[in-house]
């Protein structure tokens, strides 16, 4: 299941807006920030489909039901770009486990790339909501890969996917490998370039966040 959260206006589609933007994009902070509450927004939409149970909770003046996460998710983030997203969720799941995959595309002098991942950290996913942050869902090999190693550490209840923008054809990457995934994006483009950058999209998102990498 897709969800474009731009389907209705909304602040997300502001945010969106300045995550884009060429000159809003250069300040950092607000970078960072946006895709911070991005992230803070999936996370309240993702927790309508978590397991609830009731619990009584004993108030100052009597008793009250109340309904509360039964299973606390898993927060996979993929390194760098995914960092402030990370963030966001983590401020509404505040007791989540949170697991880390360092992956970065290894670009070649004709253009190509492959997918670098090196570590990853990660709690016992049996039974468990995973939710995995990547701001950027371009050709979905980053995901791809993340994901399929994430699943030796066992089989999560539910998979949801928190990106800032994908672009169709990863999607469609992502549904063919994992079609029982829910994908969360605040936006969705149509085009990669030959390069897998998503257009229009917002440029390089790990770049925007941190500042430029040297490649060796
Ligand atoms: O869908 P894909 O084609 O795999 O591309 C998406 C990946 O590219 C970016 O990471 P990048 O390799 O630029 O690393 P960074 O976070 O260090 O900038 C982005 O953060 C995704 O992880
Ligand atoms: O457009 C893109 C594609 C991958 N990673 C980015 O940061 N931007
Ligand atoms: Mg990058």
């Amino acid at each position: 299941m897709v969800y474009n959260l731009s389907d209705q206006q909304s602040l997300i589609t502001q945010w969106v807006s300045e995550i884009r933007d060429i000159d809003i994009q250069k300040d950092r902070l607000r970078f960072r920030r946006n895709m911070e509450r991005i992230a803070e927004v999936a996370a309240y939409e993702i927790s309508k489909q978590l397991p609830f149970i009731t619990r009584n909770v004993i108030t100052p003046l009597g008793e009250s039901e109340t309904l509360v996460i039964e299973e606390q998710p898993v927060l996979a983030t993929i390194l760098r770009a995914g960092v402030p997203m990370h963030n966001g969720l983590l401020n509404f799941f505040d007791k989540a486990d949170s697991a880390f995959i360092a992956a970065y595309r290894k670009h070649h002098r004709d253009g190509s790339f492959e997918i670098e991942q090196h570590y990853i950290t990660c709690p016992p996913l049996k039974g468990r909501p995973l939710i995995i942050a990547d701001p950027m869902l371009a050709t979905g090999a980053s995901l791809i890969l993340a994901l399929e190693t994430l699943l030796h550490y066992g089989m999560p209840a539910q998979i949801h996917i928190v990106s800032a923008i994908a672009c169709s054809e990863g999607i469609e990457n992502v549904e063919r490998k994992f079609p029982e995934a829910s994908i969360w994006a605040a936006t969705i483009d149509e085009e990669l370039t030959a390069r897998g950058y998503i257009v229009p999209g917002l440029g390089d998102a790990g770049d925007l966040a941190f500042g430029s990498k040297e490649q060796f």
